[in-house]
């Protein structure tokens, strides 16, 4: 039920249920979203909630009948502000788009408050954790993970211990369309290479000595959610090397299993090695870094973003002054310049710890003594330039370009394939993409994709993923 058309000079896909737009805004960013009620579709308040969350209220039009609509009701609660008649007018039509030209934001910041200009966005995520970002660094980075929730492809974070490397997965994790699946984590370096391939593969029952039980892998566990794979720059050569099997072509067994399972799972993988140094060394497959490493988002220390120390000190002193049931600690300005001004080599966790010890010691001076003394005698300081300097950071824009860019490919590859499979027959070939007839012949010239006769491969840079993208 999906129509593509063009309207001045723009590409405008219809949906008949906001289900189905739903799930194509998942995998497409759109500029804008106009919903047509007019012919009195029952209520969707979840789909709706979920489109405003995903396009930005500011960016979704409502055209309602005349006369008391449950819809608009449900409209303003969400805060969409823009009404449209019905029947719809191509004058109206226009007035839409002359206004998106006008808009300042990007069409893939959600929120009609774009991030950057508000001081500070705090964010909650599961088991009482949180994201909080207040340097231009951290609202780039929290602007990338909000882009890159739209694909499916691998991520590698990048990072000292402590940057928050953990959080930034669960939050890209909680952004993406498989946020209601699990979210896993396997620390890589705290196993042996043999524990490790059962923690992420599991065993059959008598696979090996001890195996009584069946166990499933974390591939599992994680089916269709997002699997962690923390530390991966300090695993083992052979484990690298299943490792890579598995992205290529989306497939493990268990061990001692005679059955092969298909993996429908997100890699993200984590690091604080010097990915390029384990690489000149040897320590890490280059092969492997291409197949994780085609969004890669590099975590500054917290030396690199010192405007955010208050702004975290201040949450961290509410959070645990509530889980201590007392009252939040006051922090002098003498305390809180000298906690500005240490290098944090231990970036949030040290923080946090900080925290707490001024949380219990009541805000006394002395429990800041050691992080002082280290002030004042520049103890610890770590160089935050030169050769070991991390790399810019991708600006959103260019994060947005390759995301597109990325989307595209695997589209236009994933139609391709269908074409081929059904031998360019394109009505077989819509059917087995789901996707209307009229949309595959729209794609087709938009991709501009050819028969050939020719068998191809199609690398995508990065090696390309067999898992789905
Ligand atoms: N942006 C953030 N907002 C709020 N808290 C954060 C943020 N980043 C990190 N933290 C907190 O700092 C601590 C360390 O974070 P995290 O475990 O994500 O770091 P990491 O980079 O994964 O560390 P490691 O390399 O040691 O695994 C945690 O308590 C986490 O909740």
């Amino acid at each position: 039920a999906v129509t593509a058309m063009t309207f001045e000079g723009h590409d405008v896909v219809a949906f008949e249920a906001l289900t189905e737009a739903l799930s194509a805004i998942h995998n497409r960013s759109f500029d804008a979203v106009v919903i047509d009620v007019s012919a009195r579709p029952p209520r969707d308040q979840r789909s709706l909630a979920n489109i405003v969350r995903l396009v930005g209220k500011d960016r979704i039009w409502i055209a309602l009948p005349l006369g008391v609509s449950p819809w608009a009701s449900d409209a303003e609660q969400l805060g969409i502000q823009h009404t449209l008649g019905v029947p719809l007018r191509p004058t109206e039509l226009e007035e839409v788009l002359t206004y998106l030209q006008e808009l300042p934001v990007s069409p893939s910041s959600y929120d009609a408050e774009p991030a950057q200009s508000r001081p500070v966005h705090i964010e909650d995520l599961p088991n009482n954790r949180y994201f909080l970002a207040a340097s231009p660094a951290m609202m780039r980075i929290y602007e990338n993970i909000r882009l890159l929730a739209q694909v499916d492809a691998p991520v590698l974070i990048l990072g000292e211990s402590g940057v928050g490397k953990d959080v930034i997965a669960n939050l890209l994790h909680k952004h993406s369309r498989r946020a209601a699946h699990p979210f896993c984590s396997v620390n890589c370096a705290a196993l042996p290479p043999d524990l490790l391939e059962s923690e992420l593969f599991g065993y059959e029952a008598g696979a090996f000595t001890g195996a009584v039980k069946a166990k499933p892998g974390r591939f599992e566990q994680a089916d269709k959610g997002t699997l962690l794979l923390d530390e991966i720059g300090e695993m083992s050569a052979p484990m690298q090397a299943k490792l890579l099997h598995v992205l290529q072509d989306g497939r493990y067994s268990r061990l001692g299993a005679r059955t092969v399972s298909t993996a429908d799972v997100r890699v993200i993988a984590a690091t604080n090695v010097n990915i390029d140094s384990a690489i000149a060394d040897k320590l890490f497959r280059e092969d492997l870094y291409y197949r994780i490493s085609t969004f890669t988002i590099q975590v500054p220390p917290l030396r690199e973003r010192r405007e955010e120390i208050p702004y975290l000190i201040e949450e961290m002193v509410k959070r645990q002054a509530m889980a201590f049931h007392q009252d939040p600690v006051y922090i002098s300005p003498r305390m809180m310049s000298i906690l500005q001004e240490y290098e944090w080599p231990g970036n949030l966790r040290e923080l946090g710890n900080a925290v707490i010890r001024m949380q219990v010691l009541k805000g006394q001076e002395s429990s800041i003594s050691d992080i002082e003394a280290k002030v004042l005698g520049k103890v610890a300081k770590v160089p935050s330039c030169g050769k070991d300097a991390p790399e810019p950071e991708v600006s959103v824009n260019e994060m947005r370009s390759i995301v597109r860019n990325f989307k595209d490919q695997t589209e236009s590859r994933l139609i391709q394939q269908a074409l081929e499979e059904a031998r360019w027959n394109r009505r077989q070939a819509a059917l087995a993409l789901r996707i209307s007839y009229r949309t595959l012949l729209y794609k087709i010239e938009h991709y501009r994709l050819k028969e050939t006769r020719l068998p191809i491969r199609y690398d995508m840079q990065g090696g390309g993923s067999s898992l789905p993208v």
